[in-house]
């Protein structure tokens, strides 16, 4: 029984490795984003649902600072890693992202081999210092992603000459070769077929162990099988957000239970 009762304690306590305070994000005089305020948990796996154009992907992009490359968008409030205001000027965008990773919905591996595809991060960041050093960087990122031991033995061959599903696991190697804390997904699993999007999920499932991962889906059923905490976002608010399960079997806002019953969306 007291075993059971720390349990609870360790999952009600974990870190918060995100804070966005009364975020509001304008594309030109669209107003995409109102007053969103969300803490994401460090080790969970955070999900971002709702309808088409509610702003999930833009919530996701201001997560590191991928919005500031849209010219017309402007980001207003806070976002904070680990208590800092990553949109402080003295905070380099370039080494938030290689903190902050991401993965998008289509796989996009450099036109590189498998090894210079994970390589590549830890060598403009300066992680590795020698050959070896990258290596095990490259051998352990290729492991984290699942994908080993599929390509160990051609690791000069294209990236891009992979199967889709690996192509993405790839992708998610070559964000974690940075030694991220975050991972962001958008859409991971949206170009993929049921097998790869099957492993790509429990990859995502091992990914927590490591991260705070938060994951842009249409999937409902996908939201519920990968994530703990999840996240509803409809025309531009942030209507509800908590256990997934409770989002999922008793939400508080009748446009999340519309949604979740298929009456919007
Ligand atoms: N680059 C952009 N320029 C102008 N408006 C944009 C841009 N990106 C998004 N928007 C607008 O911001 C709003 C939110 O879009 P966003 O892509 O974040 O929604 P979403 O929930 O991710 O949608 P989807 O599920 O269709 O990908 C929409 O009205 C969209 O038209």
């Amino acid at each position: 029984m007291n075993d059971m009762r720390l349990t609870e304690r360790d999952v009600n306590t974990k870190e918060i490795k995100i804070e966005a305070r009364q975020v509001q994000v304008f594309y030109g005089t669209t107003h995409a984003l109102k007053d969103v305020d969300v803490e994401i948990e460090d080790k969970t796996v955070t999900a971002f649902i709702g309808p088409s154009g509610c702003g999930k992907s833009t919530f996701l992009r201001c997560l590191n600072r991928m919005n500031d490359t849209i010219d017309v968008c402007r980001v207003q409030g806070d976002i904070l890693l680990d208590g800092e205001d990553i949109y402080d000027k003295r905070v380099d965008p370039v080494q938030l992202r290689a903190k902050v990773g991401m993965v998008f919905q289509k796989p996009n591996p450099f036109p590189k081999s498998i090894y210079d595809n994970v390589a590549y991060g830890p060598k403009i960041h300066g992680l590795a210092r020698t050959k070896v050093e990258l290596d095990e960087v490259v051998e352990s990122s290729l492991r984290r992603a699942a994908l080993w031991n599929e390509v160990k033995d051609r690791l000069d061959a294209p990236g891009t000459g992979l199967s889709g599903g690996q192509q993405q696991r790839l992708c998610i190697a070559r964000a974690v070769a940075t030694s991220p804390e975050v991972l962001l997904m958008d859409e991971p699993c949206s170009a993929l077929d049921p097998i790869a999007t099957a492993q790509v999920e429990e990859l995502i499932d091992e990914l927590r162990q490591s991260y705070s991962v938060v994951i842009v889906t249409h999937s409902m059923q996908q939201a519920a099988r990968v994530s703990q905490k999840t996240a509803f976002f409809h025309l531009g608010n942030l209507v509800e957000f908590g256990e997934t399960s409770k989002i999922f079997t008793n939400p508080e806002d009748p446009r999340t239970e519309s949604y979740i019953t298929g009456r919007i969306g």
